[in-house]
């Protein structure tokens, strides 16, 4: 089922300015994309709003995804710091309808699509942020599922590495997984397949970006994003 939002305004103090002012969205199942905007134009709200973290002053929000079903990955990775990665990815997929060797098989998956393969058995404490953010993207995709919703999750992580990134993340849309990325990073939103921009409480852009392709090296065939605002897509 798709996400949607209708007139949805949210403030944080009841005698304080409106944060968003009647922002109207749909998210098909399966989409990835990215949410853009100025700092404090309230993406990481919206964010929130869409995962039920918080619950909108006026309007509507469906989102029919089971909060447990949800994956969120957040600005600061939330890890087990003295466990292992792999069983920081492994607790991820414990309550997977999978069998034994088939959650084996996910969690080893999922540590090499992040290039963590030489840190498998490291603690998490003793990686650097950008190590420990790809934990924790590898953690929220490794159950396959239905909803992530990603707050900057490539803030600590160089163009390569981001790169790698975006791949793990597209190839679990690429399986039906639909992603939110609240980014400012515009190569990110690019390679996502819709962007949303936020401005002064709405919705100020939403537009496709192209049918952007990107092979791992980090080489890129398409339509290139520009930050424009193109209109509705
Ligand atoms: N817990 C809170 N209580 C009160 N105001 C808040 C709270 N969290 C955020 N705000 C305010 O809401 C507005 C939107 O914040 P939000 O974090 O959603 O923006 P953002 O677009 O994600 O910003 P950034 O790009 O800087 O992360 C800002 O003005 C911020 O100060």
């Amino acid at each position: 089922m798709p996400v949607t939002l209708e007139s949805v305004r949210f403030r944080y103090d009841p005698h304080g300015p409106d944060i968003l002012s009647g922002v109207d969205l749909t998210i098909p199942d399966g989409q990835m994309i990215a949410l853009v905007g100025p700092s404090g134009s309230g993406k990481t709200t919206l964010l929130q709003l869409i995962g039920g973290i918080l619950k909108p002053t006026a309007g509507t929000i469906r989102n029919t995804t089971a909060p447990g079903d949800m994956r969120w990955v957040f600005q600061t990775p939330t890890l087990l710091a003295r466990q292992s990665v792999r069983h920081n990815i492994d607790i991820a997929v414990v309550s997977c309808p999978w069998s034994r060797s088939e959650r084996a098989d996910r969690v080893e998956e999922m540590i090499r699509d992040v290039r963590l393969e030489d840190f498998a058995d490291m603690p998490v404490n003793r990686l650097s942020g950008g190590q420990q953010q790809r934990v924790q993207i590898a953690r929220a995709l490794a159950s396959k599922p239905p909803l992530v919703l990603a707050d900057e999750p490539t803030g600590q992580l160089d163009h390569t590495t981001t790169g790698v990134v975006m791949d793990a993340i597209r190839a679990a849309r690429d399986r039906g997984t639909t992603v939110v990325i609240v980014t400012h990073d515009m190569y990110v939103a690019g390679l996502c397949e819709r962007v949303v921009t936020l401005e002064d409480g709405g919705v100020s852009g939403d537009r496709m970006t192209g049918g952007m392709t990107r092979d791992v090296t980090g080489n890129m065939a398409g339509e290139q994003t520009d930050g424009a605002d193109h209109g509705q897509a």
